[in-house]
């Protein structure tokens, strides 16, 4: 399994954002994007996630060597500053929605809605309509969305933004268990999520007139 992303421009409008940006990790790999705010770490998230043409250069997946490379969006699940979820249809529906819109990938299973609410730390108020709970518990249950479809690739923005520790513990958890299982997992973060071993790109940005000259 491999992701690849080879010289990478994007632009917001029509502002270069970066350019030449190429790493390329493994099963039971993980990079952490750092940088100020601005410099393009959920732009690039955006792109890998298939959210966001770039404006040069490619990113490829492959289950296998020698395999046809598979479009970022059937592979990833994107957890961004948003959590994707409905205020008015219960957890469970929410969940539920959003195992059959994504389904598996390659002959591997989610966890039930059950086992995500509990593997959250939440297991007994999926009843609950999304948005009578807390912040917090709103963020918890958009990580469940994580482990209810299997999909190798985890792109997290701030996943852990505003969350009390022990829920920044039960993240880091998760996430140490997606690799385990062989997944991959990108994210940008300005807090420490305990990935020991993970790799590390440093967005810089950069002035306009800048990348012109190397463009
Ligand atoms: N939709 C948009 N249209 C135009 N410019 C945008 C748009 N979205 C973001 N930008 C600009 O792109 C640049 C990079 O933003 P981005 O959100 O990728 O940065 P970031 O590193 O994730 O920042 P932060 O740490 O604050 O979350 C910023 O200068 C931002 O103003």
């Amino acid at each position: 399994m491999r992701l690849t992303a080879e010289k990478l421009a994007a632009r917001r409008g029509e502002d270069l954002i970066f350019f030449d940006i190429s790493f390329e990790l493994h099963a039971g790999e993980a990079m952490v994007l750092t940088g100020r705010n601005g410099s393009g770490k959920s732009t690039l998230l955006r792109v890998v996630a298939g959210l966001l043409r770039p404006d040069r250069g490619k990113v490829e997946f492959r289950f296998r060597d020698g395999e046809e490379s598979r479009p970022a969006h059937e592979v990833s699940q994107y957890l961004g500053h948003r959590n994707a979820m409905k205020q008015e249809l219960t957890v469970r529906e929410n969940l539920v929605f959003w195992r059959d819109f994504l389904g598996d990938a390659e002959g591997e299973r989610g966890l039930s809605v059950e086992e995500a609410a509990e593997a959250v730390g939440l297991g007994s108020i999926t009843h609950l309509p999304y948005g009578y709970l807390s912040a917090g518990q709103q963020r918890r249950f958009a990580m469940a969305k994580l482990i209810v479809a299997y999909r190798p690739v985890w792109i997290l923005d701030e996943p852990t933004a505003a969350l009390d520790t022990s829920a920044d513990e039960m993240f880091a958890g998760l996430v140490h268990a997606h690799l385990a299982r062989g997944g991959i997992a990108i994210a940008a973060t300005h807090q420490p999520l305990g990935l020991r071993g993970a790799k590390t790109l440093v967005m810089r940005g950069f002035e306009y007139h800048e990348a012109e000259e190397v463009l």
